[in-house]
């Protein structure tokens, strides 16, 4: 579990980017911040694993408060995941991956042995493994960003805006896969996003965020639609424009989100 308790982060400029945050994050589950540009969602996530320190206030993990944790060792347990995949560019894909858990002290041919596999657990074909990164489409570069994530097999993976770049088709396969893995793998997902679609696909718990991290609202995708907060969130989920007359449908024991059209949007995780 992580836990913000009166978090908030003013930067040296004077922008305050987060006002006093309160939110729990259950494990095992993914929880998405979403909100237009600017509105403090990265600088929320960067403060879990602290490649920022909050300004005030405090944030736990299972109990542990973050600021008497050393940051790099910190850093190294949490999985992070970032929109430009973030690899060594002069690094072979299985060095990339193997990167964290050689630096945690893995012996090399062990670290290297796990990345072949996470290749699988990603989705990726193990020739892959002697290419360099700008070899690879921007998909199997964001997949590879994902198994460098997971390497240290971390309880925690931080995800910001990892699909932000990579066309609609393999930004649907590439959330799949991610609600594949949180679910086999049991980790828990912090996910940053501006596409509410992609928030309600993923999600367990949804927040959204306006300028200074204030949270509009929390909730399961369902419970947002069904009652949006206020007009901002109504708005924000389309939900006063018709676009989203969603409903749902009982599909082989899965609830299958369905617009007014008949077009399937996706699966109700929980
Ligand atoms: N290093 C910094 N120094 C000063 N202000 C910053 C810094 N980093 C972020 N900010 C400001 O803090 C606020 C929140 O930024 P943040 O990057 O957390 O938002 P965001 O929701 O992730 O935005 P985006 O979706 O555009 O990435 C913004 O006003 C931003 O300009």
């Amino acid at each position: 579990m992580i836990e913000f308790r009166s978090v908030t982060k003013t930067y040296p400029d004077g922008t305050r980017a987060v006002a006093t945050f309160d939110l729990v994050i259950p494990p095992r589950e993914t929880t998405v911040f979403v909100g237009s540009s600017g509105c403090g969602k990265t600088t929320l996530l960067r403060m879990i694993n602290r490649m920022i320190d909050p300004t005030s206030g405090s944030i736990l993990i299972d109990g542990e408060d973050t600021a008497s944790l050393e940051p790099v060792r910190l850093r190294r347990r949490i999985g992070y995941v970032m929109q430009n995949s973030g690899l060594l560019p002069h690094r072979k894909v299985i060095d990339n991956v193997a990167t964290v858990p050689v630096l945690n002290g893995v012996p090399k041919a062990e670290a290297r042995a796990r990345a072949l596999e996470l290749l699988d657990t990603v989705g990726l074909d193990r020739s892959l493994a002697s290419k360099y990164p700008r070899q690879l489409s921007g998909g199997q570069q964001q997949r590879v960003g994902v198994a460098r994530g997971l390497a240290a097999d971390p309880n925690i993976l931080l995800m910001d805006e990892p699909f932000g770049a990579v066309d609609p088709i393999v930004r649907t396969e590439l959330q799949d896969e991610t609600i594949r893995l949180q679910r086999e793998l049991g980790k828990t997902v912090v996910f940053v996003t501006h596409d509410i679609d992609e928030a309600f696909r993923l999600g367990h718990q949804i927040v959204i965020l306006q300028r200074g991290g204030h949270i509009a609202q929390k909730g399961s995708p369902k419970e947002i639609l069904a009652n949006p907060a206020n007009d901002f969130v109504a708005e924000f989920v389309g939900a006063d424009r018709g676009k989203r007359a969603l409903h749902l449908e009982s599909i082989d024991g899965h609830e299958v989100v369905v617009s007014a059209d008949g077009t399937p949007a996706g699966v109700l995780q929980r």
